[in-house]
């Protein structure tokens, strides 16, 4: 009778779409009351963000038991007061005593001497300022007050009792890669904490909470339904996931090979065929009668949303399968389809691929045998990849490879509401691992803002964003070994939220003299990967303090110059992973759309245990209150949730 369809007509704004819980006026409700049905909350503001940019404060916790007992649900209607077991009480009053609700009797029981001239109001309002930070704290504290006290105390000794690489069982060639290869030239080498509780869970080592005996009846169900393992890998931007599941991965693929017996088989008949061909080259019978049994059937997948992921996390894997002697390619759009056809089909085989996942589903589509050897899926960026944009073809390659997926392992920095909620639906069986300080910016990460609408720039975001940057640049330093004349070259990201805008600000940026490229499907390739690579190389990088060596520079010649800056404009996804070590600011240029955004984007600058900063600029239409909220959460090491 009370119908909530949303092709009804709210009785306050009368407008087609309603508010979630308002009641609305229906025939049926008119004819049976003989009277307008009225809603029985405030309108809720129209604009409400989608839950689906929600971060989720639960991600360590499973789903709710399906044979617990249902919550409650809310009651809410014209009789809601009636058959109620709690007193329907304002928690306001209720705390504030008298003097607290609004418009109440002057307090007779507040501090001394703060009762006239205003500073009473001031206190009242001090209090309930510092009441709404404290709520704010308390939800926060809720997701991990929610985490079992004996699990938290294992995670934390988990993460303390490991301090060397050594510690876990993996195979030498790997150990010798990640001193040698991955991590070379650094001292002190130790896992960072999510490599200290992932590495092991994904090698079958126990981590964190020790299950209770289970129950045989459930046991027996679990077994039926769990024919892989699931794992959810959840930390912070730059804390080393991408080395936490590459290790393990790489470790079980290599141990597998011994025991492959489609592998040993074949070895067996190649080397027949050697003999008998007297030391002649094989590889025409190879190609022709008998292909590797990993021939275009990798074992382990890596799938990421960009092609600049792709060609990231294929350069850490590979300087770790060249010391373990195993294959690894990578697909991406902007690969040649030669290159592409040659990576999938080269002899000898393949181990792992990582790719983006249109491209691998459509290979799929057209030879389906492609993943029918797939023992290990990684979705990397698992928030973005199990998003509309890509859900479809990432469930596809899943759908796929399950008949012989043994591990599958999804990775994120930030884990939205409506992905929590599709894990639960759909992996119930998932192993969260999540670290203590996920969705927080760390804190050696500080955020300035700049109100645009003040002087001197008066709405001119364009200006600030200059200002801003000629700011930074103007902080010269130099690095060790830089002669006297040159000044270390600073990189700068700056984000906006619509593609379209890149280009309109770094033209912008040019035009004052900085050297700037934005990052988007039409810029050369060439210039754009060239400027990656200084960004992402941790090699400090030197300038002539004159700006004398600056070559062939995309600045124009009329312009005041900028030597010692580089910067990348860029929205989100571009710039989603990508690893920018040598980062140290980033302009948010808009005010991004969710605290999701923010965690991306800050995520490039302060990587990996480094300082950085980040510069907010905030116009006339943007949230403030959302960004302040935001800066005393960095402020605080708080999650942004
Ligand atoms: N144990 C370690 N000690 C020192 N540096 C490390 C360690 N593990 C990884 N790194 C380095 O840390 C940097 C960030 O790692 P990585 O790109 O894996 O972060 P991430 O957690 O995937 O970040 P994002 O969420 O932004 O993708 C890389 O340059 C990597 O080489």
């Amino acid at each position: 009778m009370w119908r909530t369809a949303r092709d009804s007509v709210c009785l306050f704004c009368r407008s087609a779409t309603r508010p979630r819980t308002a009641l609305v006026e229906t025939p049926q409700t008119q004819s049976w009351l003989g009277l307008r049905a009225f809603a029985t909350r405030p309108h809720e503001p129209r604009d409400r963000r989608p839950s689906r940019m929600v971060l989720s404060d639960r991600v360590s916790q499973g789903p709710r038991s399906r044979d617990g007992p249902k919550p409650r649900r809310e009651v809410d209607g014209p009789w809601s007061a009636t058959n109620r077991t709690v007193a329907n009480i304002d928690p306001d009053r209720r705390r504030g005593g008298e003097g607290r609700g609004r418009g109440g009797p002057p307090s007779r029981g507040g501090p001394p001497g703060r009762d006239r001239g205003g500073t009473r109001e001031r206190y009242l309002g001090e209090t309930r300022d510092k009441d709404a930070t404290r709520f704010k704290a308390l939800k926060m504290q809720r997701s991990l007050a929610s985490v079992s006290y004996r699990e938290r105390l294992t995670v934390k000794n988990r993460i303390s009792d490991v301090d060397s690489f050594d510690q876990f069982n993996l195979l030498p060639p790997i150990q010798e890669a990640i001193q040698n290869e991955v991590l070379k030239g650094m001292v002190d080498i130790k896992p960072t904490p999510v490599q200290r509780l992932a590495v092991p869970a994904l090698m079958g080592q126990p981590i964190g909470r020790q299950e209770r005996e289970p129950d045989p009846r459930q046991s027996q169900r679990r077994a039926v339904e769990k024919r892989r393992e699931e794992f959810l890998l959840a930390a912070e931007t730059g804390s080393g996931k991408t080395l936490a599941y590459l290790l393990p991965v790489i470790n079980a693929l290599k141990e597998g090979e011994a025991g492959d017996e489609a592998v040993a088989a074949y070895e067996k008949r190649l080397a027949a065929e050697q003999e008998h061909r007297g030391g002649a080259p094989v590889s025409e019978w190879i190609d022709k009668f008998e292909p590797h049994p990993n021939h275009a059937r990798p074992r382990a997948i890596v799938l990421v949303p960009t092609a600049e992921l792709v060609s990231q996390v294929l350069t850490t894997a590979k300087k770790i399968s060249h010391v373990a002697k195993l294959k690894v390619r990578g697909i991406s759009a902007t690969y040649n389809p030669l290159k592409i056809e040659r990576n999938m089909y080269s002899h000898g085989g393949i181990d792992m691929i990582v790719a983006t996942p249109h491209l691998l589903a459509s290979m799929a589509d057209s030879d389906p045998n492609i993943l029918s050897r797939v023992s290990h899926l990684i979705v990397d960026e698992a928030d973005s990849l199990f998003d509309r944009s890509f859900s479809a073809e990432t469930s596809k390659i899943l759908d796929r490879a399950t008949p012989s997926l043994k591990q599958l392992i999804l990775c994120s920095a930030t884990i939205p509401r409506h992905l929590d909620n599709y894990l639960a639906a759909h992996f119930p069986h998932i192993r969260r691992i999540a670290t203590p300080n996920l969705h927080a910016i760390p804190r050696r990460v500080q955020l300035g803002v700049i109100d645009v609408a003040k002087d001197p720039y008066r709405h001119n975001k364009l200006l600030a964003c200059a200002d801003a940057i000629w700011t930074i640049g103007k902080d010269a330093a130099m690095h060790e070994g830089a002669s006297k004349d040159e000044v270390d070259v600073k990189r700068i990201m700056v984000f906006v939220n619509e593609r379209e805008t890149t280009q309109e600000v770094a033209d912008y940026l040019l035009s004052r003299g900085i050297d700037a490229i934005a990052m988007h499907r039409d810029t050369p390739e060439n210039r754009q990967s060239e400027m990656l690579a200084s960004f992402t190389s941790n090699a400090p990088l030197s300038t002539k303090a004159d700006g004398s060596d600056a070559g062939s520079s995309p600045v124009p010649s009329a312009a005041r110059r900028l030597p010692n800056t580089k910067v990348i404009v860029a929205t989100d996804l571009a710039s989603r992973g990508i690893d920018t070590v040598a980062v140290r600011h980033v302009v948010l240029f808009d005010v991004p759309h969710t605290t999701i955004d923010f965690i991306h984007r800050l995520g490039r600058a302060g990587r990996m245990g480094r300082r950085g900063r980040g510069v907010v600029l905030v116009g006339k239409h943007d949230r403030k209150d959302v960004v302040a909220e935001v800066k005393e959460a960095m402020f605080m090491g708080q999650a942004l949730i």
